[in-house]
């Protein structure tokens, strides 16, 4: 007997569902935006940071492991923002995550730019399409009033 990693049958055999998460960073009534250094194809497109969930990690350890590659932040994660998103043919969804900052400012280490966005301003970057549902939440939410 061994551990198994949490998996989905689809009929064609058994396959690990593969989870990315996101944070969506809130301060004073802005949402952190992250625009996408690569690949090629992602360049130039916004995002929330955050990533895969490594095997044997806890969705909330592998966002904080994250913001820190990505951002030199500790952050505290909140609620989840909208549903599950399924993200291209694969079995991957995509989780978006409320968090604040814990200490300091966020600095692109992996990104292009960084943008703080007003709830009036979430248009105002190209997102990657998946993002859509939440950006549409973040909107309508209590998040950024
Ligand atoms: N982090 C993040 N990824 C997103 C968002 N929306 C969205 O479609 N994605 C997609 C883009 C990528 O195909 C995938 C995340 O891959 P990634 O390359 O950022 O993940 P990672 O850092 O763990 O990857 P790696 O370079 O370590 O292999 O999810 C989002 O808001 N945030």
């Amino acid at each position: 007997m061994h551990a198994e990693r949490p998996s989905l049958s689809d009929g064609r055999g058994t396959h690990a569902l593969r989870v990315i998460v996101g944070a969506a960073i809130v301060a004073e009534r802005k949402v952190l935006a992250c625009a996408r250094a690569h690949p090629p194809e992602l360049a130039g497109m916004w995002e929330f940071p955050g990533g895969k969930v490594e095997p044997g990690e806890s969705e909330t350890g592998a966002l904080v492991r994250e913001c820190l590659e990505e951002l030199g932040v500790r952050i505290a994660v909140g609620d989840r923002i909208g549903d599950d998103i399924p993200l291209g043919h694969r079995r991957t969804v995509l989780k978006i995550f409320a968090a604040r900052l814990v200490d300091a400012q966020p600095r692109a280490l992996e990104h292009a730019a960084l943008r703080w966005l007003a709830a009036d301003e979430l248009d105002d970057v190209p997102w990657l399409p998946a993002d859509a549902p939440i950006v549409a939440a973040l909107r309508a939410g209590p998040w950024l009033r």
